[in-house]
């Protein structure tokens, strides 16, 4: 039986380097897939992992409609077993109902990765519509850590190496080390726990008020 499973997780938690070795894994065992991405760090048609892997992919866009995909390689003679669909958070609801038709009707497994939620804690529309017609929902496992050592929940984003919560939702970026931190004009990421995002506090900031602390109570 088919199934639609979203593999979630913050940012920097393993999900493109999954999606990579699940494509791996299945073609190994003779299924033929198709990936899919949509903004990738490595640019367009790219599906990166930090780790350093790299492959091509199709570009997910605003009009792609993945049945019309998926039914044009079968007709082309070309077998669908599988997708795997990187980057997810960004494609829309209707895009990700038809990756459920496609599982429903045509018994294609759809493997998609993606963020829960944005900067602000709230969900993609691509996230929200994954929650509600997966049937599976897969945590991560690899466990990304926010500066005080709790496992990392939230994403934020900082411009300047201040955390911003106004802003658009869709920008393309990467987490930075501390020495990023505080860079001229630089949008990053930084995954932090449920405390310290509600908190507003980054590692940067973190260290900012101990030195400060520090400096009345030397
Ligand atoms: N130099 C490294 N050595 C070992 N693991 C690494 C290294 N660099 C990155 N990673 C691993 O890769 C993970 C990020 O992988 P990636 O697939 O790019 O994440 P995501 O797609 O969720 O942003 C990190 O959580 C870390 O575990
Ligand atoms: C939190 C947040 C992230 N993004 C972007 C930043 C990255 O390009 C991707 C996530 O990629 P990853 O492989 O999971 O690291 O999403 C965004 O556009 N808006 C946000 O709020």
């Amino acid at each position: 039986m088919a199934e639609l499973v979203f593999f979630t997780g913050t940012m920097d938690s393993g999900k493109s380097t999954l999606a990579l070795q699940t494509d791996h894994n299945y073609t190994a065992r003779g299924r033929r897939g198709l990936i899919f991405t949509r903004g990738d760090r490595a640019g367009v048609a790219r599906l990166s992992s930090r780790l350093g892997l790299e492959v091509h992919a199709r570009e997910v866009l605003d009009d792609t409609d993945f049945w019309a995909e998926v039914h044009a390689e079968r007709r082309a003679g070309h077998a669908v077993d599988h997708l795997v669909c990187d980057e997810a958070q960004f494609y829309s609801p209707r895009q990700v109902e038809q990756l459920a038709r496609l599982v429903d009707e045509t018994e294609i497994d759809v493997f998609a990765f993606g963020i829960t939620t944005d900067f602000r804690t709230r969900l993609f529309p691509g996230s929200a519509r994954l929650f509600e017609l997966a049937d599976r929902i897969e945590v991560l496992q690899v466990q990304s850590l926010c500066w005080c050592g709790a496992r990392a929940t939230h994403n934020a984003r900082t411009v300047d190496g201040v955390m911003v919560t106004e802003g658009d939702q869709v920008v393309i970026g990467d987490t930075a080390d501390d020495s990023d931190a505080g860079a001229t004009g630089d949008t990053a990421y930084e995954v932090l726990c449920r405390r310290h995002h509600m908190r507003h506090m980054t590692a940067a900031t973190a260290r900012r008020r101990s030195t400060a602390a520090e400096s009345l109570w030397p």
